[in-house]
């Protein structure tokens, strides 16, 4: 048998399988090339961006490794991007943050316009890659004393409010010119290593800046609004401004979208649980798909129990499309193209696992408080044939099947990646 032979055969016998559980698999492959994940632009050069300052990375953010290849320029990031998305099914969107612009000369914060974007722009259209956005609240002299749109020096705070109006509406004209909102999502790193003597005021000057940001009302068909909370960060061990009681209240009161990042709860706590609730009361959800370990550590995602639970979620719930799904992580010690291909395939493959499950099924025993057959098939289905599935859709969409796509990573980072080492930019 050839091996697309072997491939289709494996599918087949699978196909059964699910079908004799009442699961439509062409219907779960037909949904599965409609759910775009946003890839992180950061994962390619360790969260550098391209502003040229030589400012540190800071804020509680830490990159660790020094894996050759990095990304230098906003042409080979693309390119390692361009790689990436070959190996992963399906059409993706691109996470850009602010720091990512194309500057001829130095343009500070306040100063990003839609025209340092044209470049990202025009590639996303020819490669049909939507975008989203992130206003960068850090690596900068006016983030070092850990404070931005919290601060307490009224001109610090209106220097970050201008970052964030001028990056919301980069944001809206991408999402203009894709025909697709872009999601512009705000994370600060505002918070004390020690005890604050007001927890209270810097909550309420975020909440002011907040609002001064989101005051010009924008066409959600360009651009949708999002705010990112976190449990603490390395510096901000004691208070986070922007914890997650904060954006909760503030995206509902607000209707905005919350994001919730895997990696900003407590260790014990997980972001699927959170979903069903959070969507009780904000329209939509961001998801920052990442894999804390110990804390907040930014590990690729891999296929946990968590990652299924979320893809589950999302399924379970009916709120595919209102959920955006984005991923967080950096991790500088693997092939980047290959942390990418790994945690992106990893979350396609976790919603096929979740759309492959007979939902109603599941939930008709709960109804019926038969939770006997509910464990039951809920253990079962993790040993059901989706492996076969999952290589019959990465065969179908023109990427490599199973390990394969690691040997066109090797040939990358040989032919391009090790090259930078000896080059100069
Ligand atoms: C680089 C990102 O903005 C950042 O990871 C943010 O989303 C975050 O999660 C900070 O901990
Ligand atoms: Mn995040």
């Amino acid at each position: 048998m050839t091996r697309t032979a072997n491939l289709d055969h494996a599918y087949q016998l699978a196909r059964e399988r699910y079908e004799s559980l009442g699961v439509d698999v062409d219907a779960a492959l037909d949904r599965l090339k409609t759910i775009p994940i946003s890839l992180h632009c950061w994962q390619g050069d360790d969260v550098s961006g391209f502003e040229g300052t030589g400012a540190e990375l800071g804020s509680g953010l830490a990159v660790t490794g020094n894996y050759p290849g990095r990304a230098r320029t906003p042409d080979e990031l693309r390119r390692d991007l361009e790689m990436a998305y070959s190996l992963i099914p399906g059409t993706h969107r691109l996470n850009l943050h602010a720091s990512y612009g194309e500057f001829s000369g130095a343009v500070d914060r306040d100063q990003v316009s839609p025209e340092h974007f044209r470049g990202w722009i025009d590639w996303g259209k020819q490669q049909g890659v939507k975008l989203d956005f992130n206003p960068t609240y850090f690596s900068h002299p006016k983030a070092d004393d850990g404070f931005t749109l919290s601060h307490g020096d009224p001109g610090i705070r209106q220097f970050w409010i201008d970052h964030g109006i001028a990056c919301r509406n980069i944001a809206a004209e991408m999402g203009k010119a894709q025909q697709s909102p872009c999601v512009n999502n705000i994370w600060v790193p505002d918070g004390y290593k020690d005890m604050p003597a007001s927890r209270k005021l810097p909550r309420a000057r975020l909440a002011e800046s907040l609002d001064a940001i989101f005051a010009e009302t924008l066409d959600p068909a360009c651009v949708l609004d999002a705010v990112e909370c976190k449990l603490f960060g390395i510096g901000s061990e004691s208070y986070v401004v922007g914890s997650h009681e904060f954006y909760l209240g503030y995206a509902i009161s607000r209707q905005k979208l919350l994001c919730l990042d895997a990696g900003h709860f407590h260790p014990t706590e997980v972001i699927s649980d959170k979903i069903s609730s959070v969507l009780m009361y904000v329209p939509e959800l961001l998801l920052h798909v990442s894999r804390g370990v110990r804390w907040d550590s930014d590990h690729v995602v891999t296929f946990t129990d968590e990652l299924q639970a979320i893809m589950q979620e999302i399924v379970r719930g009916d709120f595919i499309d209102r959920v955006h799904i984005g991923l967080d992580f950096f991790d500088a010690s693997i092939n980047r193209v290959a942390a990418w291909a790994i945690g992106t395939r990893n979350a396609v493959k976790a919603m096929l696992v979740a759309l492959l499950e007979p939902t109603e099924r599941l939930q008709k025993f709960e109804c019926e408080g038969d939770f006997t057959s509910r464990l039951a098939l809920m253990e079962e289905l993790k040993s059901m044939p989706f492996a076969a599935v999952w290589d019959q859709y990465c065969e179908s969409m023109g990427v490599p099947v199973g390990i394969e796509w690691l040997e066109k990573v090797k040939a990358y980072e040989t032919a391009v990646q090790s090259v930078r080492e000896s080059e100069p930019v």
